[in-house]
């Protein structure tokens, strides 16, 4: 990629390094240009987008992580702060179906995004009340609004966020919150059935949990994908990066690729020590005002300010879930697919039990995602790219993942053509397999630079997690400031963009910058 070099005149500017282009990073370059900030990014891949990166294998291209994306007014808003018209850059569309769940005694649900179609296929399949499935949803919403605004949009450790007139009414509300139960326990005393409750059980996942642990308070997960909705992008997930990248180089953010960042420069200013710059592997140093690290926390604390006080505690919180990924080129047609498929395990409890001892069970529920549903030029014509992935423990030594992805190879193919009806075909879903490729944490960690391959940072299994995540500056070292999915409020691309909302926020008002408009960026 081209690196545009910054012209004499942004010399003035106070000058920000950004260490890594995921999302949040490029969120956070654009919103501190437009702060009126010189931005550069360091990124150790050649890309920007991090976990948002693509894989090409032979004619499929498959994105590597992300296959959901919900909230995308977060990245539209982006483009409306610098000026631009969203869909010039950035188009998605909304989706009927959300996702087609099966189960292994044949039972099949289509979940429609409309909250009503919802609950009444609920009704027809299930046959548990289509307003008992409404009340659900409507309060997983309520919970939302009652404290989405705290914990997700503010920073928690800003005094301010507390005193406002939206936490007095949370407080009146306690008992609606569910905090003394867990999300099992809520869905079990709510819907009752159990497919129903193993259904709304895995939004646990949606941010590496476990529903036998995570509060209660975690049902308004639901409410994402049923009341707002769940998107596809044009061009696929990786296309959310490459729009994110173009808008930051369109508004004179300065990108490093290939640039991997060996150390946080700091001085002693004062009581504490104060970002003044980076060390780049190649030793090279880069003078800065402020520093913004997108790199997973543990790892910038223990790589990049080894000697530095670190919030240990916080440090040491559970990490979320990890994941096992088959990417298949299928080089046939499966019509009874939609483009987010999910078979499940018949014992939830046991797969949960599994994870929390650091293995797979034996039968894991699956998910298949297929974006060349929504972009055809993703796999060739009358073949599908799918994407098939199951919750696995974050990485540990113990674990030997060429046996357990042997094994779970094996096991994830039947399954897949015993539920789909393929099961003893001569050309079933096996022989259709005609590119592959393998993550497990491992690898993700390898790949994507996160602390043991944990897809959302640390796990909200417990009620203390929202508060135990690492805030979005630095208790420790003046100057320094955090965004993504290990810090505050958690990981998942929409809280990694408000991630980079509240640390520019957290910034701008401890160490105020000129603000910029769009009009004068010719003059950076
Ligand atoms: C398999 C998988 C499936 C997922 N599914 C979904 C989903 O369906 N929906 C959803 O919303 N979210 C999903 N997520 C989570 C989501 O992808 C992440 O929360 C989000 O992309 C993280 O973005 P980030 O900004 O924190 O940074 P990352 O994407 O982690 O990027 C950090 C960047 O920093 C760079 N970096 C690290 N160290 C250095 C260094 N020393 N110097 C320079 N650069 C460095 C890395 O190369 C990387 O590019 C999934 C994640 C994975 C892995």
């Amino acid at each position: 990629m081209p690196e545009p070099v910054p012209s004499a005149s942004s010399e003035s500017l106070p000058r920000i390094g950004i260490i890594g282009a995921g999302i949040a990073g490029l969120a956070a370059a654009i919103r501190l240009r437009l702060e009126g900030a010189h931005v550069e990014v360091f990124e150790a891949a050649d890309t920007a987008g991090g976990k948002l990166g693509e894989l090409v294998l032979g004619e499929y291209r498959f994105g590597i992580g992300p296959s959901l994306l919900t909230m995308p007014e977060y990245i539209d808003e982006l483009f409306e702060l610098a000026g631009e018209v969203p869909g010039d850059h950035f188009r998605y569309r909304r989706l009927d179906t959300v996702c087609r769940y099966a189960w292994e005694d044949g039972t099949r649900l289509d979940a429609r995004a409309n909250p009503k179609a919802f609950a009444e296929e609920v009704e027809r399949v299930l046959g548990v009340p289509a307003q008992r499935v409404l009340k659900t949803l409507a309060h997983g919403e309520e919970k939302y609004h009652l404290t989405g605004r705290t914990f997700l949009e503010k920073s928690l450790h800003t005094p301010g966020t507390w005193l406002t007139p939206e936490v007095g009414h949370a407080l009146t509300r306690l008992h609606r919150l569910d905090l003394t139960r867990t999300l099992h326990q809520v869905h079990e005393r709510d819907l009752g059935e159990p497919h129903l409750v193993q259904l709304f059980d895995r939004f646990a996942t949606y941010n590496g949990s476990n529903p036998y642990r995570a509060p209660g308070l975690l049902s308004m997960i639901a409410h994402f994908e049923h009341g707002a909705g769940a998107f596809v992008p044009e061009g696929g997930m990786p296309a959310i990066g490459r729009a994110l990248y173009g808008l930051a180089e369109r508004l004179g953010v300065a990108f490093h690729f290939e640039t991997r960042v060996a150390e946080i420069l700091t001085q002693k200013q004062g009581r504490r020590p104060r970002a003044v710059g980076l060390r780049l592997e190649d030793d090279r140093q880069m003078l800065f005002d402020r520093v913004v690290s997108n790199m997973d926390v543990f790892f910038t604390h223990e790589r990049l300010l080894p000697d530095a006080p670190a919030p240990r505690r916080v440090l040491a919180r559970e990490k979320s879930t990890s994941a096992l990924i088959f990417y298949w080129g299928v080089n046939k047609s499966f019509p009874e697919l939609d483009v987010h498929n999910i078979f499940f395990s018949e014992d939830y409890a046991a797969e949960f039990g599994a994870l929390e001892a650091g293995t797979l069970c034996d039968d894991p529920t699956v998910y298949v995602s297929i974006s060349s549903r929504y972009d055809d030029s993703a796999a060739p014509a009358g073949s599908e790219n799918w994407f098939v992935m199951i919750n696995a423990p974050f990485a540990t030594p113990e674990q030997d993942w060429s046996a357990l992805i042997e094994r779970t190879r094996e096991r994830v193919i039947q399954k897949l053509e015993r539920m789909l009806g393929h099961e003893g075909e001569k050309a079933g879903l096996r022989e259709a397999i005609v590119e592959e490729c393998v993550f497990d944490p491992t690898t993700i960690e390898a790949r994507t630079l996160s602390h043991l391959g944990a897809l959302y940072g640390t796990s909200s299994n417990d009620r203390m997690a929202a508060f135990m995540r690492h805030p979005n500056d630095s208790r420790h070292v003046d100057g320094l400031y955090f965004c993504g999915g290990s810090v505050h409020p958690g990981g998942g691309l929409p809280l990694c963009l408000l991630s980079a909302r509240i640390m520019t926020d957290v910034m701008t008002r401890r160490e105020p910058l000129a603000r910029h408009t769009p009009d004068s960026k010719d003059d950076v």
